[in-house]
């Protein structure tokens, strides 16, 4: 695989903390046999520290004295998780190797670990990132896309981190795992754009067990799984249901929906071909993980993920 060209390196614990990829892997299977929906957590984690800052487990911190945390933005109150089980795998890192491994490193890992885990492609983590000593909660609200945009300007947000069509297409085939709240979609069922009807790219079938699901005036934060057929497998299904229609958010179904657009036919090759998705998904992830780390004397190697040192 293409690595790029960050400073990160494949084997930079490789003499410090040799059976790193071992003690994150086993802390999230672990936390799976309790969690099934853990292993998407963990990677969308590493997506929304990675989009703000660069990956710098910005996400982590809370919000203390200068700080106002990541957590409290738009796209991650009430629904990104996941941080006690970082928490419970930077105490395994540390008891091994403890002061060398940061916080944005044991992120990276976790997400490879559980992609893998749940039947996805492994590949090489880079690392070497160090974590910041600021969060961005501005910078969070207004990088990381909202599900309700449009497909240019999802593309630019992909833009605006270094990463192109192909990653976009690569990386949003992630949605083939986890749960997503009916707030998140529930305009496509009832009210689209306005029209009083619903998004008419959505299958009439997939409409119905939907609005099952989220009934108008319901509970708006009731979870459902993003991939009806199997909703804890990393797999090409996600491509498979963009071509039936059957995509949960505007932003995933307009990839196949748009007319003309780049992302249709990159739909169309990993839908026929798992093999071909796993290497694009394997290298856009790498990509994501190369997006601005802090590296040599940069920043810290937090001891709490969640508080930056000394505070
Ligand atoms: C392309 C733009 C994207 C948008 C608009 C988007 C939006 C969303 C939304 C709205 C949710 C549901 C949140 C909730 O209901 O609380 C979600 C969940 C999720 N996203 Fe994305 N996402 C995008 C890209 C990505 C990428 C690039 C990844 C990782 C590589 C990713 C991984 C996930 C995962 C795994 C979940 C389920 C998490 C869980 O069950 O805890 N998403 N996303
Ligand atoms: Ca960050
Ligand atoms: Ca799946």
């Amino acid at each position: 695989l293409h690595q790029g060209n960050s400073q990160l390196t494949a084997n930079f614990h490789a003499t410090t903390c040799p059976n790193l990829s071992t003690i994150v892997s086993n802390a999230v299977q672990q936390a799976l046999q309790s969690d099934s929906r853990i292993g998407a957590s963990l990677l969308r984690l590493h997506f929304h520290d990675c989009f703000v800052n660069g990956c710098d487990a910005s996400i982590l911190l809370d919000s203390s004295g200068s700080i106002q945390s990541e957590k409290n933005a738009a796209p991650n109150t009430n629904s990104v998780r996941g941080f006690g089980v970082v928490d419970n795998i930077k105490t395994a890192v540390e008891n091994s190797c403890p002061g060398v491994v940061s916080c944005a490193d044991i992120l990276a890992l976790a997400a490879q670990a559980s992609v893998s885990l749940s039947g996805g492609p492994s590949w090489s983590v880079l690392l070497g990132r160090r974590d910041s000593l600021t969060a961005n909660q501005g910078g969070a609200n207004t990088s990381i896309p909202t599900p309700f945009e449009s497909l240019s300007n999802i593309t630019a947000k992909f833009a605006a981190v270094g990463l192109n069509t192909n990653d976009l297409v690569a990386l949003s085939g992630a949605h083939t795992f986890g749960r997503a709240q009916c707030l998140t979609f529930r305009t496509r069922l009832y009210n689209f754009s306005g029209t009083g009807n619903p998004d008419p790219t959505l299958n009439s079938s997939y409409l119905t067990t939907l609005r099952q699901i989220c009934p108008q005036g319901g509970n708006v934060t009731v979870l459902t799984n993003f991939d009806p057929t199997t909703p804890d497998n990393f797999d090409n299904n996600y491509y498979v249901n963009l071509q039936n229609n059957r995509g949960l958010l505007q932003s995933d179904q307009q990839l196949f929906s748009t007319t003309g657009a780049a992302t249709v036919s990159i739909v169309n090759s990993f839908s026929s071909n798992q093999t071909a998705f796993f290497l694009s998904f394997a290298q856009s992830m790498i990509n994501m993980g190369n997006i601005s780390p802090l590296t040599g004397s940069s920043g810290e190697i937090r001891s709490d993920c969640k508080k930056v040192n000394g505070s």
